[in-house]
């Protein structure tokens, strides 16, 4: 599913009105019945339904549902938040068919005005939409304050209003804090970023029926990976197969004391279907690693305590490197001189990434299509500071372009970069934000690219499936009781729901 800006659909809007003979009102008409009926799914009868209606047509959405509440016989009070005397056409049209009948909104205009919320009433925010321009100022942004602070159930109409949907709103902007948000024809991206998406706890695309050829037509560098997404990129096993069909990964790294991270990511990486499966550690790791996973094999280092070679007589389909290897000047060498030998696209983790980060020439020698997959820190170190997760988009997009590789930048929604492509995964949960979690994604990842899915489809599909695991172990086991292992256990599961 493709991520648009407001101007796309603000144009889609119109050519859908032109190309289906039909007015504005009646595509009003549309999206806000289609709203009215989530809300009717979901509405307990004895509430009374708070609709704050802005002027424009974000308002004339919110009146068509007050309208739709009343006529299903819901208890509903319409507030017309007088921002502005330049009322929409939509808008009047609708508030004429209201006060027919007898349903006259209550126009607020300054904070006297503001109603009791109570905690027992469901807010719909219908004040702004995607024609925000400005942060909301005075009295209506003290309204914002007054909805937020009230603790009822907040439902926003297409946008929390407040939220742009192209930048961070500034310290000082009112945004209202959703619950849920009803948001027409395809999410924004404003949901997934960290700065932002607290506004929308929750979102629910309803699809008003634009019309498809344009939106399909339409160029966006965003697009969300769900579960349709995954499965168009799976490819599942044929009948005659043999684990050479499913590719050698090396996987190298540890240290006296973070083994584990290795085996972590060995495990995962047989979970997910590689074929064979090396590991490549410092002496210390060889006893814990041969007793943790018979089906792995172990090579290991002239180092007892830290890689300070990476010599290894065989050809990987795949090499990942990183996890708890420590940044000590012999590893770097080692790994610099493994740079240099591989050709292959690889697999960067962790100090993998510190490496890279404190030693930026070594930049020019990772392999082209390699995925490097840093959490937000590591990412810092790597490509500098940042203004805002827009400023971040952006400089994360120069740099895979300049290096020519895969960036996963993981978070509760993680962002796969790859060329001018920016692909938003949507599994997974807070349960995941456990020690290990990203070994797990680097065995994942390592895995599907040694059974020959392409880089960019492999960080993707790997992200999904990844989330996917951690949602099936947190509704088995709970988001606390989870650890990585549990991730990497429930891998073979995430796979089967997309058959
Ligand atoms: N496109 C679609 O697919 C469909 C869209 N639909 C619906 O329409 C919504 C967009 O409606 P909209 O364009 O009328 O804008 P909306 O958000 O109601 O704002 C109204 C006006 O407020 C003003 N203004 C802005 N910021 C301000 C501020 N801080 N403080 C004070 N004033 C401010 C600004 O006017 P200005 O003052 O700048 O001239 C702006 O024009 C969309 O979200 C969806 O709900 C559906 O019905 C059908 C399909
Ligand atoms: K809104």
């Amino acid at each position: 599913m493709k991520i648009f800006s407001a101007s796309q659909l603000q144009k889609a809007d119109k050519i859908s009105i032109d190309n289906q003979g039909i007015t504005s009102e009646e595509l009003m008409e549309r999206a806000a019945t289609r709203a009215f009926n989530e809300i009717e799914n979901i509405l307990d009868e004895n509430k009374t339904v708070k609709l704050f209606c802005g002027i424009g047509n974000n308002g004339g959405d919110g009146l068509v549902i007050a309208r739709l509440l009343k006529n299903s016989g819901h208890k509903a009070q319409v507030y017309a938040v007088n921002y502005s005397d330049k009322r929409s056409n939509d808008f009047l049209a609708n508030n004429q068919k209201l006060e027919k009948m007898g349903l006259k909104p209550i126009v607020l205009k300054a904070e006297e005005d503001f109603p009791k919320i109570s905690a027992e009433d469901i807010v719909i925010d219908a004040i702004f939409g995607i024609g925000l321009n400005r942060g909301i100022k005075g009295w209506p942004a003290k309204l914002v304050h007054h909805i937020n602070h009230s603790g009822a159930f907040t439902i926003a109409i297409d946008m929390p209003s407040g939220l742009f949907s192209d930048q961070v709103p500034s310290e000082n902007d009112a945004v209202i804090k959703a619950d849920l948000c009803l948001t027409f024809q395809g999410p924004k991206l404003v949901f997934f970023l960290p700065q932002t998406m607290d506004y929308v706890n929750e979102f629910k695309v309803i699809d008003i029926g634009l019309d498809k050829q344009y939106l399909e037509s339409l160029d966006s560098s965003y697009e969300i990976t769900g579960r349709l997404e995954a499965a168009a990129i799976y490819k599942p096993r044929k009948k005659n197969t043999h684990k050479g069909n499913f590719g050698h990964t090396l996987i190298v790294g540890g240290s006296y004391g973070k083994i584990g991270s290795v085996i972590l990511t060995a495990k995962t990486a047989l979970k997910s279907g590689a074929g064979l499966c090396t590991l490549y550690i410092p002496k210390c790791g060889y006893i814990p690693a041969q007793t943790a996973i018979p089906e792995v094999m172990v090579l290991t280092d002239e180092g007892e305590e830290k890689l300070s070679e990476i010599e290894f007589d065989l050809e990987p389909d795949v090499i990942c490197f990183g996890m708890g290897t420590g940044k000590d000047l012999v590893t770097k060498e080692a790994f610099g001189r493994l740079l240099e030998r591989t050709k292959k696209p690889m697999l960067v983790d962790a100090d993998g990434l510190n490496i890279l980060s404190e030693n930026k020439e070594l930049l020019e020698s990772v392999p082209k299509n390699s995925v490097l997959t840093p959490h937000p820190k590591e990412l810092q170190r790597l490509i500098g500071e940042w203004k805002d997760d827009f400023d971040k988009v952006n400089k994360v997009k120069s740099f895979v372009k300049k290096y020519n590789l895969i960036i996963v930048l993981k978070g509760a929604y993680t962002f796969v970069f790859s060329g001018e492509k920016v692909f938003i995964n949507i599994s997974g949960n807070s349960g995941m934000a456990t020690a290990g979690s990203g070994d797990v994604l680097s065995g994942v990842i390592t895995a599907l690219l040694s059974q020959g899915y392409s880089p960019e489809n492999a960080a993707r599909f790997g992200v999904y499936l990844h989330g996917k695991a951690g949602d099936l172990a947190s509704a088995d086991i709970g988001a606390e009781g989870m650890i990585s292992g549990d991730i990497a256990n429930y891998m073979g599961r995430a796979f089967k729901t997309l058959i």
